[in-house]
């Protein structure tokens, strides 16, 4: 004990005056320095060195430092020590989040993005116009029916489906890419797309985001504004049905009126479990990561899920 205090307070020397001058020392290494007159924090870089900072709202140091004397007996006895991590790495992985329109898949993706820069949000195709406010390359590439069409012939959709009457696609380059670059890909797709993708990457995340209520669902497509009152009722009619397929999903999130961030939360912290499961970790899951041919994908769209002909039906 007497020993680790004395390394604190060599680890926390002040670094603008000899340790006497400073005012106080406390145990986490903070200091009121006599040079500067601020509370001071000596804090130890990845390097191994140190760095100072002034100022009353830096964090102080957690740990307490490793005295060097020790460390240089345990090593020579045990010799140069391992740096490598011990936990193995976990493979990057596919999160799926789906659930009814309206039900705020898109505001939980904005907010998990600010949030989460290791991600990648896949921007999928459309051939749905352009609303008001959406940005092309970041909500959707919007592409011509025939263009959409040509991409699927040329297989570069991994997932294909018509949604409310329109064409939407997820390039598949985008998904790949981020997969060879180790990076978690992240996809916003309706219900039936889900289902084509668990198909496809049966190792992948599926969340399926819920409302609190059939109302309260409803009243936030009707508060959104963006559908003609024909159109809106399609949606709603597919809700009601996408509501049947919750038991394929991995898991199930409420994203409550007025909770968002609560929302939010509980998917990222899904991700996180996942991505901490041991199998993951050590990849004794063999399923395979790379989806199958693209022909398969859109065929299984069709024949797998009842919702797929009652969408483009009533479209
Ligand atoms: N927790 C919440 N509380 C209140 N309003 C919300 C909440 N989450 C989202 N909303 C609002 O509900 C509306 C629908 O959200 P959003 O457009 O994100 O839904 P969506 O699931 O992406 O729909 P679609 O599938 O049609 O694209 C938006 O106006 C959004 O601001
Ligand atoms: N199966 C797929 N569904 C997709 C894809 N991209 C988006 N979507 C879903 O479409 C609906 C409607 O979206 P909106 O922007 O017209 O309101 C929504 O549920 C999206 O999640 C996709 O590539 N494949």
């Amino acid at each position: 004990m007497q020993q680790t205090l004395r390394a604190i307070r060599r680890a926390a020397c002040c670094p603008h005056t000899a340790e006497s001058l400073c005012l106080s020392t406390s145990r986490t290494g903070r200091m009121l320095c006599a040079a500067v007159g601020k509370p001071t924090w000596r804090l130890p870089t990845t390097k191994g060195g140190f760095s100072t900072v002034v100022g009353t709202d830096v964090k102080p140091p957690t740990q307490p430092l490793p005295d060097p004397e020790v460390m240089k007996r345990v090593t020579s006895v045990l010799g140069p020590l391992d740096t490598k991590p011990l936990a193995p790495a976990s493979r990057p992985v596919v999160i799926v989040i789906s659930g009814p329109s309206g039900v705020g898949k898109d505001a939980v993706l904005t907010r998990l993005k600010e949030q989460r820069e290791d991600l990648y949000f896949v921007v999928t195709a459309t051939s749905r116009p352009k609303r008001a406010g959406e940005v092309e390359g970041r909500d959707y590439f919007f592409v011509s029916r025939e263009r959409f069409e040509g991409w699927m012939a040329e297989g570069m959709l991994l997932e294909h489906a018509l949604v409310y009457g329109e064409y939407k696609g997820i390039p598949r380059q985008q998904v790949d890419a981020a997969l060879a670059a180790g990076t978690d890909v992240v996809l916003r797709i309706d219900v039936q797309g889900a289902a084509t993708v668990k198909r496809l990457m049966p190792d992948c995340i599926s969340i399926f985001v819920t409302a609190d209520s059939e109302d309260v669902l409803v009243k936030r497509l009707v508060a959104r504004k963006t559908e003609p009152l024909d159109k809106l009722l399609v949606r709603v009619q597919t809700a009601r049905q996408e509501n049947e397929h919750i038991a394929a999903f991995d898991y199930v999130v409420v994203n409550r009126d007025g909770e968002l961030d609560e929302c939010v939360r509980q998917v990222s912290g899904i991700i996180e479990a996942e991505k901490a499961k041991v199998t993951r970790r050590l990849q004794l899951r063999q399923e395979p990561l790379q989806p199958q041919e693209p022909a398969a994908a859109a065929t299984a769209t069709a024949a797998a899920q009842p919702v797929v002909a009652a969408t483009v039906a009533a479209s």
